[in-house]
């Protein structure tokens, strides 16, 4: 059974083509990533099923009812988490959430209010304004603003984006423990890859309004290579520089860009790990390594065309221009 159908959806604003054609299946109780460039539609994908804007063409279809034709009632069915979301500073976050109650129509709304705090760990600053939260506390509210309802979907935009590494990490907390609850479908926005990768079993790609792969990552990672993620600690003495000269001099692995001065990462075939490990403490110092499967990262650069501008920070090195898109399976 699919929570989420998205049939050959299209959505124009003005010369702007934020959808094109896309379709999307997600099946109930999934936890699942949505990804994508800047711009790639993410975020009207997320106002299409919130009932928020229409569809230009295509149908769009939320625990089996046709969006287009629904009312008030998919606000109960569909919690969302927006991108930015924002409260009146002077409320307390106790007075924000009796306010989403009274919007929802919610009988038992102090129940609910009390239920959902405890979920997202603000019950000891219920009763505080809103003005003096922390960014991690206004994102924990707007989560509980969302699941108020008690949604069978629940829709969250960059739900982590600028929290400390202890905000992310009591984010995760919370939507692993959502994730419990089976018949909870979460669908999850974020440039961080890792964070996908922690949270979620199944993604999409979105590139400029177009889904260019989805499916499992572990049946996309095999889609896209065989290879393993090597990570080389340098010892004292040794460089980066005498690390990749080893691992071009080798052939089959491919450099990683990314180091951070003390490790070096390159992807190559398993069967030529221990020949390479050999060649590189023969010619450099090594303090360990680790060997992985490749991140989404990779997933990324292989399933998206090539970026016009590498220098921008937001846009990602990217393999060659694939004509099609990648699907891993019947329904995402
Ligand atoms: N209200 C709007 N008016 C005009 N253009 C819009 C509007 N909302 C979105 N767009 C455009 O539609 C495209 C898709 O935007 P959207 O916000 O859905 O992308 P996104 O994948 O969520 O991006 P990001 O990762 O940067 O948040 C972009 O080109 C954006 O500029």
């Amino acid at each position: 059974m699919n929570a989420i159908e998205v049939s050959g959806v299209t959505k124009e604003y003005g010369d702007v083509t934020a959808l094109d054609g896309l379709s999307l299946a997600i099946e109930s109780g999934a936890t699942f990533g949505l990804l994508g460039t800047n711009g790639a539609g993410k975020s009207t994908l997320f106002k299409l099923l919130v009932g928020h804007i229409r569809p230009d063409g295509g149908t769009v279809s939320v625990a089996g009812t046709d969006v287009s034709s629904s009312g008030p009632e998919l606000r109960s069915i569909v919690g969302y988490l927006p991108e930015h979301a924002g409260f009146p500073p002077a409320l307390t976050g106790r007075e924000v959430l009796s306010f989403h109650a009274r919007m929802h129509d919610l009988s038992n709304a102090e129940t609910r209010i009390d239920a959902v705090l405890g979920v997202v760990g603000l019950s000891d600053a219920a009763d505080r304004r809103v003005g003096g939260y922390s960014n991690g506390m206004t994102r924990r509210l707007a989560l509980a603003a969302a699941l108020l309802s008690r949604p069978r979907i629940l829709l969250l935009d960059e739900p982590t984006a600028g929290l400390d590494p202890r905000g992310v990490a009591a984010f995760h907390r919370v939507v692993e423990r959502l994730d419990a609850k089976s018949d909870l479908t979460v669908v999850i926005t974020s440039h961080v890859l890792s964070e996908i990768e922690t949270l979620c079993e199944k993604v999409a790609i979105l590139h400029e309004g177009q889904l260019r792969a989805s499916g499992a990552i572990d049946e996309l990672r095999r889609r896209v290579t065989d290879d393993v993620r090597v990570r080389v600690r340098l010892g004292e003495d040794a460089s980066v520089d005498d690390v990749n000269s080893v691992v071009s001099a080798a052939g089959s692995a491919q450099s990683e860009n990314s180091t951070d001065g003390h490790s070096v990462v390159f992807d190559c075939h398993p069967d030529d790990v221990p020949q390479l490990l050999t060649e590189l403490t023969e010619a450099v110092q090594i303090d360990g390594y680790d060997v992985r499967e490749p991140g989404l990262e990779r997933i990324f650069e292989e399933t998206l065309p090539e970026s016009e501008d590498d220098t921008q920070p937001s846009e990602r090195r990217v393999g060659a221009e694939q004509p099609g898109s990648l699907t891993a399976g019947e329904s995402a």
